[in-house]
């Protein structure tokens, strides 16, 4: 203890020294289990790795114990990320979809000129707000426009349950007189497109070249935000499809910040990554499934927006490059049809470099997603 630096807590030990089996953190550690494999490098302890789950076996998962950090770990730890004989890759598929409730819809003008209208569910699978970004008139929220025992016209108002525009003096929900016509939504004619999108704080509010998540709603917000001859001649040939087609879509954000496993373990795995894994060890080493995410949530959310097969048996189409998510979304008993998957390829690929993200993280994490998560990005 007498070498650490006087900020140093006392349960941790300096970096100089291996650690001895006679300390506590340490018990378990034994030369012999290839723990410790450098002179100057403590093994993991237990303690280093979250409880909560056993790691799974991932598809194209085999790590190379020689040059990663899976050294450190215990034998049977090692192993079970090697050989582990279930997978769970693949998002969970809840039998029952939850219930989602609109609590509130509000107009957003964006810096690019575009309008969108944010809906804000509540829903009884967990507690947090889950949105869902909507461009264009044509898609609104059932849960949103049903009327509440009670509530006032300046109510339903205020929780953004109205037609048309809110304008100084407006005193009913459902008729815009300034507007003519606007009681009526357009009629859509084709299959909404919608992206399924998952919070990266990281990549999304902190600038973060580890991953292109920021680049992806960006680039989703702008295929719904603009009228189709707008699109970029940039566009790869699949969307140019979607030209004949008007704008208009619906991102569903949800809340699963780092494939499920929160910030704070993102965080873990980032360093993880530093330390020589991919995203999917990274996952792993810290007992986390490779993807914890589950979508059921989405789907209902998309039955809400009157996007589900029930009102809408043309389908949508989705944002994706992850197969997974095309078979999640359409739920236990197909409520919603996938009738296009629309891919999306990162912009650095598609203008050689000259635009988009760029770093030597980026490379790697999309690597990994192709080579050992399955995603189809070509
Ligand atoms: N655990 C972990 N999560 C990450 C990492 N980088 C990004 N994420 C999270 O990954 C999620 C985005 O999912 P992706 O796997 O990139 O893409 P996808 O949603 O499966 O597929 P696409 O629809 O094609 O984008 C967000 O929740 C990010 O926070 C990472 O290194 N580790």
């Amino acid at each position: 203890m007498a070498n650490l630096p006087a900020h140093a807590s006392p349960k941790l030990a300096p970096h100089s020294i291996v650690p001895t089996q006679t300390d506590p953190e340490f018990s378990n550690v034994s030369q012999e289990d290839g723990i410790v494999t450098g002179e100057q490098t403590p093994a993991l302890p237990d303690s280093f790795l979250s409880p909560a789950f056993t790691p799974p076996v991932t598809p194209g998962g085999s790590l190379d114990i020689a040059t990663n950090p899976t050294k450190f770990l215990h034998k049977s730890q090692s192993a079970a990320i090697q050989h582990g004989d279930e997978h769970t890759k693949a998002p969970k598929l809840l039998e029952e979809l939850p219930r989602v409730e609109c609590v509130v819809r509000a107009r957003i003008p964006t810096s690019n000129g575009a309008e969108m209208f944010l809906h804000l569910y509540h829903n009884d699978l967990d507690n947090k707000e889950h949105l869902a970004i909507v461009f264009g008139n044509n898609i609104r929220s059932r849960s949103l426009d049903r009327v509440h025992p009670g509530e006032t016209e300046m109510d339903r108002m205020i929780r953004g349950a109205y037609v048309g525009k809110l304008h100084p003096g407006r005193v009913s929900s459902w008729d815009d007189d300034d507007k003519a016509g606007s009681n009526s939504s357009p009629r859509r004619m084709e299959p909404p497109l919608v992206r399924i999108h998952s919070e990266c704080y990281t990549g999304e509010t902190v600038w973060s070249a580890r991953c292109d998540c920021g680049e992806q709603l960006d680039e989703a917000a702008r295929l719904m935000s603009f009228p189709v001859q707008d699109l970029s001649s940039e566009a790869p040939p699949e969307l140019q499809s979607l030209r004949s087609q008007s704008a208009g879509g619906v991102i569903i954000y949800l809340r699963q910040e780092g494939r499920g496993i929160g910030l704070g373990e993102k965080l873990k795995a980032y360093n993880l990554q530093d330390l020589g894994s991919d995203t999917v060890e990274a996952n792993l080493l810290l007992r986390h499934p490779a993807d914890a995410r589950s979508y059921g949530l989405a789907t209902a959310m998309l039955m809400d927006l009157d996007c589900g097969a029930d009102t809408n048996p043309d389908g949508i189409r989705l944002l994706t490059n992850n197969p997974d998510k095309v078979r999640a979304i359409e739920g236990p008993n197909r409520e919603v049809m996938v009738k296009e998957r629309v891919p999306m390829i990162p912009l650095a690929w598609r203008t050689g470099g000259e635009r988009g993200i760029k770093s030597s993280e980026i490379e790697g994490y999309l690597q990994t997603k192709i080579s050992k998560m399955g995603h189809m990005i070509q």
